[in-house]
């Protein structure tokens, strides 16, 4: 399938629609390393096997760093904008659950054009675990979901994802590294074709493609 759309030129600006958007190189250092420090908590929480004393004690701790942040709270569908490293523009939800850059959840995947599309490379430890020693398959799905979502917004066409479909092809290991790579193939009216893999050692161990359907924004 060829890409038969006009992709538009110039991305849509959230902020000219009533999104608050933070450009990634004004989140505060202190906030970025907080959360990677969150992301190392939940990793420990969750294989950790100390003391009942301890444990209460560390929860005390977590409790009273809570407590100090609990007060200035970012409202929900805030905006991040980034630059990839050919200088465009993209824009993405700041806690986006699998690319947020201030979501302790997320990975986070940070995703960059190559020659046909995006990719990156990431690690998924522990807490993605479903079979033993291995990734959750609907971890895979989000991954898939996400690098497609946004090679179809890198192509200045962003989207919602209408369907994603996923192949299996063999177990993905946690703690090892992984590559996605993502890229259109192809448009019609309002969809947006686009196909994607997970590997490992050069491996496919997962992929997918999806339909995005294109946004439309009043004038
Ligand atoms: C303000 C500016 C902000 C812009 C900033 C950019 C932000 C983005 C930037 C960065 C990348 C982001 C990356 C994100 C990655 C993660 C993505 C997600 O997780 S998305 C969440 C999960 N998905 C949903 O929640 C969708 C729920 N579904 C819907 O809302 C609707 O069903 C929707 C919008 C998908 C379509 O609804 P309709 O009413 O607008 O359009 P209809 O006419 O139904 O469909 C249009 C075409 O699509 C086909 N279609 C619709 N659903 C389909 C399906 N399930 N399978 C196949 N085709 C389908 C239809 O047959 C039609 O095709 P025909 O033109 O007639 O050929």
């Amino acid at each position: 399938m060829t890409v038969d759309a006009q992709p538009v030129a110039e991305k849509p600006d959230p902020a000219e629609y009533g999104f608050t958007v933070v450009p990634e190189e004004q989140i505060p250092a202190e906030l970025s390393a907080l959360v990677d420090r969150v992301r190392s908590l939940m990793d420990t929480a969750a294989h950790t096997e100390a003391a009942p004393e301890a444990l209460s004690a560390a929860a005390d701790a977590v409790a009273k760093a809570e407590e100090m942040l609990r007060g200035d709270r970012r409202p929900i569908g805030t905006m991040v904008r980034s630059t990839y490293s050919d200088g465009g523009t993209e824009y993405g939800t700041i806690t986006n659950g699998v690319s947020g850059p201030v979501n302790p959840l997320a990975p986070p995947i940070a995703l960059d054009k190559d020659g046909e599309g995006l990719r990156a490379d990431f690690t998924l430890n522990g807490l993605y675990e479903g079979p033993p020693g291995l990734v959750h398959g609907g971890w895979l799905a989000a991954v898939l979901d996400q690098a497609l979502g946004s090679a179809a917004s890198a192509a200045g066409m962003p989207g919602l994802t209408a369907n994603l479909d996923v192949d299996y092809r063999r177990p993905t290991p946690l703690n090892v590294p992984l590559e996605v790579r993502a890229r259109v193939t192809g448009t019609e009216r309002r969809k947006v074709f686009v196909s994607g893999e997970i590997r490992h050692g050069g491996e496919v161990t997962a992929e997918g493609t999806a339909i995005m359907v294109r946004l439309e924004l009043p004038e």
